[in-house]
């Protein structure tokens, strides 16, 4: 079980090899438990787990289309700045509730984390599934002294994000314990099998649902006309959209239900860690380095006049050009702080890195860490330094050696859709308050399993003067 061979990568121009573009590459595959996968059908579905080509090539056209959609990004980011209001106003009460005599809020502390942990998971069911999520309401509920009865919408909504955290407890689960036989008759480890397949079959049922709902309330709606640009619509009207024909004028097949289900599913498990735990760290090491913060409010400042409304000023085209530093920063955290750490492939044949030759089958793995981290390739490796990216002064480019999202054939499809959340959120944050750790000596707390992921950050949030 645990005898096969792992290779490990740490120099960029040998990973090189593994983010190629060419169709040929003998490194397609994500080396992940496989039975596992397979027992569940997701070795076919959606792309991030899919080994079958054909099935894997039409995914991701049709994910690369709809999350480079404009209008969908876009859609990300009024989801965004929807739920930063709602977020403010949860704010506001448990300080009132907390200082009731003062009517003005001062400062207050919260746990960045727990908080973002639950914007971010409503902003994916908002945004995925087109549904109004209540994580962020549930855990205001959850801090109020005065307890709150809890709605219905909260606790069918509370449900099904536990589910979807079962849900990646199970890969993981499956990741390191990839034998069908222990799995299904050893105990206690039979028990949690048992478990995490329910589980998968509640979450199945809920998914065709929903999909079947949607699918009848557009069917007759002509695409032009559709007043919503979530994820499930754009999946769902995939054979009307006239830039997939491309030159062939046959419209592109739809996708069926598994199929949806496997794209949405793997976009939980992508994209709610990740950037939960960037947006953590850049506010974190933002607060420690004070001369940063106070360019990157001047920055924000600059493009964003304090004298305008957020829902006005703040659009698309600016927060996507206008940022430079702003950009750098997100660089450089995403350097320190690598999502995911490695990056594993499976040699599909027999092939050659760095003069040696490496046996099929053998799990590849490109080291990211090491590489983001070596200072062969970066000038104080260990500091936490934005410039470094205004600069073109290295010999070495930063695709190759910025290795964040991955890249070639299966670099990851979230890419634009990570920075327009990002950066919305530290826009609509830092030109609302001024921020501050609780406890300057103290690190940003994070646990690495799988992923760096940061578990707690207290911040102090004094409102700046902000129209
Ligand atoms: C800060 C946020 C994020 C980071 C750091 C990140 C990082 C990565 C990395 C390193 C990969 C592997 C790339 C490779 O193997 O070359 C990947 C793949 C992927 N990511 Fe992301 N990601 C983020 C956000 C997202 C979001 C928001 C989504 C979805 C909306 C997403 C969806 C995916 C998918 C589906 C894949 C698999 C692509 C394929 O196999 O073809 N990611 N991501």
């Amino acid at each position: 079980m645990f005898s096969e061979r792992n290779i490990w990568l740490c120099n960029p121009s040998l990973v090189e090899k593994l983010f190629t573009n060419s169709t040929k590459t003998n490194f397609f595959c994500r080396a992940l438990s496989t039975n596992g996968f397979k027992e569940l059908g997701m070795h076919k579905v959606g792309i991030g787990f899919n080994r079958d080509f054909e099935s894997w090539k039409y995914n991701r056209r049709i994910l690369n289309y709809t999350l480079t959609n404009i209008k969908v990004l876009k859609g990300y980011m009024n989801a965004v700045k929807n739920l930063f209001v709602e977020i403010e106003g949860y704010w506001k009460d448990l300080n009132f509730e907390n200082n009731e005599e003062s009517k003005e809020i001062d400062e207050f502390v919260i746990d960045f984390s727990q908080w973002m942990r639950r914007f971010i998971t409503d902003l994916a069911l908002n945004m995925n599934l087109g549904d109004h999520a209540f994580s962020m309401a549930g855990y205001y509920n959850f801090l109020c002294k005065n307890k709150k009865q809890r709605t219905s919408e909260i606790i069918e909504s509370e449900k099904f994000i536990k589910s979807f955290v079962t849900w990646v407890k199970h890969i993981i689960f499956m990741t390191f314990c990839p034998s069908n036989f222990i799995r299904h008759y050893i105990p206690p480890i039979s028990f949690f099998q048992l478990r995490f397949q329910s589980n998968y079959n509640w979450l199945t049922n809920e998914f065709s649902r929903i999909i079947q709902k949607r699918k009848q309330e557009i069917e007759n709606v002509p695409l032009d006309k559709l007043d919503r640009y979530d994820v499930l619509n754009t999946l769902l009207t995939v054979n009307k959209v006239q830039e997939l024909k491309g030159n062939n004028e046959m419209a592109i097949r739809s996708m069926n239900e598994s199929e949806i289900f496997g794209v949405l599913l793997e976009f939980f498990v992508a994209g709610v860690e990740t950037i939960l735990s960037l947006t953590c760290f850049i506010v974190y090491y933002v607060c420690k380095h004070p001369s940063v913060k106070q360019k990157l409010i001047q920055e924000i400042d600059s493009v964003f006049p304090t004298t305008l409304p957020s829902s006005d000023i703040i659009t698309y085209e600016k927060l996507m050009n206008n940022l430079p530093y702003c950009d750098a920063i997100v660089k450089e955290t995403s350097r320190l702080k690598t999502n995911p750490p490695i990056n594993p492939r499976e040699l599909y044949e027999q092939d050659e890195i760095g003069g040696y030759t490496i046996p099929k089958g053998a799990t590849v793995i490109a080291s990211v860490d090491a590489i983001h981290l070596h200072k062969d390739y970066w000038e104080k490796p260990t500091e936490f330094i934005p410039e470094r990216f205004l600069s073109n002064d290295y010999p070495l480019s930063m695709s190759q050696k910025l290795l964040t999202f991955g890249g070639g054939l299966r670099g990851c499809v979230g890419k634009q859709v990570a920075m327009v959340e990002v950066k919305t959120i530290l826009v609509l944050l830092f030109r609302k308050y001024d921020i501050e750790l609780v406890n300057e000596n103290m690190d940003a707390k994070d646990k690495t399993y799988l992923l760096n992921s940061c578990s707690q950050l207290m911040i102090r949030l004094k409102p700046r003067t902000v129209a």
